[in-house]
């Protein structure tokens, strides 16, 4: 028998008819309605659509961080709705989440040490690590992400918005996850930044074989990054597939007007950005 042409990989998440819900009683709102994509083990996933179309809440609803109303979520095959909740613990492990402003996970009176080694003191017990595996990642991870290991004994506030957003990066990375959430994770930062964050989150990404569902309301910040892209509007997907195809010929008449609005980078550029940036951090190295 010969071998197969192509090597099948399986998808690490399958989102089936996903309907998620806010408020209780009468101030109930469906918010996501009948949400279906998947995202190939080792790809990134851009979720993109306005504001208040459901990214965040379907990006909840994936982490176990909403209750679902119907539908399924299936990680790895599991299905996650229907893991009893001693196991969830160790899947938490196994996914996680960066947000827009750091500040949500990094807590401005912690030290950054403290912080990284957050996600391995809540661990389920088979992902625990002695007080000298914690340092030893730490040193790597922040030297990964581009900072110095002596980061791990300053505060917050001592480092810079995309700083922060390496250091939350470095703390998604702690307990080796296979799939992270990463919602609007460059929004809050300059231009320049963004470029930096984003380049280094295709890095993690291509390197470490990691699966990222990548959510932004802005088509050009996924378009160099994403793999496949899922277009949300009113917590429906109205344009889904290949990024190539959906940024090249949108079928849908939503998606051609948020490509519209939406402007492609100028190669010329962005290398002048790169350069700008390569001088400057020469003239740090010289003093
Ligand atoms: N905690 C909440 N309680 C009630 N309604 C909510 C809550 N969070 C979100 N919603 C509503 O659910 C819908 C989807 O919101 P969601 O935040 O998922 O959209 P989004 O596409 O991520 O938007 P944004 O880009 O602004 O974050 C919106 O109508 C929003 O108002």
């Amino acid at each position: 028998m010969s071998a197969p042409d192509t090597l099948q990989v399986p998808d690490i998440l399958e989102v089936e008819d996903l309907a998620v819900d806010h408020g209780v009683g009468r101030k109930r709102k469906r918010a996501v309605n009948g949400v279906s994509f998947s995202i190939p083990t080792g790809s990134t996933l851009g979720l993109v659509g306005e504001s208040g179309s459901g990214k965040t809440t379907t990006g909840m609803a994936i982490l176990g961080m909403l209750p679902i109303a119907s539908g399924r979520v299936l990680f790895e095959g599991r299905d996650i709705t229907a893991i009893p909740r001693g196991e969830q613990r160790a899947l938490g492990a196994r996914r996680q989440v960066i947000f827009q402003d750091p500040y949500s996970s990094l807590d401005p009176t912690k030290t950054i040490g403290y912080t990284l080694a957050e996600p391995c003191r809540i661990a389920a017990r088979a992902d625990r690590m002695s007080a000298a595996q914690i340092a030893e990642r730490q040193a790597m991870l922040l030297q990964r992400v581009g900072l110095s290991p002596d980061a791990a004994r300053r505060y917050p506030a001592q480092f810079s918005g995309g700083q922060r957003q390496r250091i939350a990066i470095a703390r998604a990375l702690m307990l080796s996850p296979r799939l992270i959430v990463c919602d609007e994770p460059v929004s809050a930062l300059d231009l320049s930044v963004q470029a930096e964050v984003l380049n280094l989150l295709v890095e993690l990404q291509r390197d470490l074989g990691l699966s990222l569902l990548f959510i932004s309301h802005d088509l050009s910040v996924v378009r160099h990054i994403s793999h496949s892209i899922v277009v949300l509007r009113n917590g429906a997907v109205v344009e889904q597939g290949p990024a190539g195809r959906v940024y090249d010929e949108p079928a849908d008449q939503y998606t051609r007007s948020l490509l519209a609005a939406a402007p492609v980078p100028d190669p010329a550029e962005q290398q002048a950005r790169r350069d700008e940036r390569h001088r400057r951090r020469m003239e740090d190295d010289s003093r």
